[in-house]
């Protein structure tokens, strides 16, 4: 290894640290972009704390894909989208609580979410393989969360820290893809019976699987590419709410039916 190489495995070291520790201590840390400032450089950081989380035993059960709607880029300042790795333990049950406390600064979003029947291995993909590839389609509430005080993220910090991901809450109804316009299906997400968000399939890069297509084309020559059983959360539809303790979550979306976040 050559110095400067060397050097840059060490400054990503420190920012995988540091985005580690605020998750375990639950102080949000400082933004890495002193440390990193690149997309590549942000996924290399992620995924130091990807092999951690593998190597602690935590089982990848898929991949959420963010930053896919104009207005979150818009809310977050950024201008692409990015992706993040799900594991088991970050799974929870519509409607059944999920523990506030493991957060450190959420907020809720409905997406569709898209389970897969076959891997998507090489590349690139057409949508008629990505659609041939999925197995069944559920309702989403994705939780995310920041490891950066106050959100205060670019590109290279959200994808460092996993795409802020948190947790995700799936439908319990599986719905086919024949059939189903997700371009054109409507969402309204309520907080306490309050609307709090709206949007439509087509506010995710103007349709979910294209977002699936960009997330297939992405991870299917690399090391962690999609297989049969991952779950894949296309994106927001809507905009992004923040969680308080105590809140319940609902989001319908046309089509696949509802589920709920409840906030122990
Ligand atoms: C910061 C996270 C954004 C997303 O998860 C999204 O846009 O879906």
């Amino acid at each position: 290894m050559n110095d400067e190489w060397s050097e840059a495995v060490d400054v990503r070291s420190q920012a995988a640290d540091r985005l580690l520790e605020a998750q375990r201590s639950g102080k949000p840390c400082a933004p890495v972009r002193d440390l990193v400032s690149t997309a590549d450089e942000g996924y290399a950081v992620q995924e130091i704390n990807t092999r951690r989380a593998l190597d602690e035993g935590r089982r990848l059960v898929g991949r959420k894909i963010g930053l896919t709607n104009l207005a979150v880029q818009r809310q977050l300042g950024v201008d692409s989208p990015d992706f993040g790795m799900l594991f088991a333990d970050m799974a929870y049950l519509d409607g059944l609580p999920v523990p506030y406390g493991r957060f450190l600064q959420p907020k809720a979003e409905a997406e569709v979410a898209l389970v897969l029947g076959r891997d998507l291995v090489g590349g690139p993909f057409t949508v008629a393989e990505v659609i041939r590839a999925v197995d069944f389609v559920l309702p989403a509430i994705e939780i995310v969360d920041s490891r950066v005080a106050d959100w205060d993220i670019t590109l290279a910090d959200t994808i460092a820290d996993n795409a802020s991901s948190g947790a995700f809450v799936l439908g319990n109804t599986p719905i086919g893809l024949r059939g189903v316009d997700l371009r054109l299906a409507g969402m309204t997400m309520t907080r306490r019976g309050q609307e709090v968000s709206t949007g439509a399939g087509a506010a995710c890069m103007g349709h979910p699987l294209n977002a699936a297509v960009w997330l297939a084309d992405t991870l299917g020559a690399g090391e962690y590419p999609l297989r049969a059983g991952d779950v894949v959360l296309t994106g927001a539809l809507g905009p992004v709410v923040p969680v308080a303790a105590g809140d319940v979550f609902e989001a319908v979306i046309d089509g696949l039916g509802s589920v709920r976040a409840v906030f122990a």
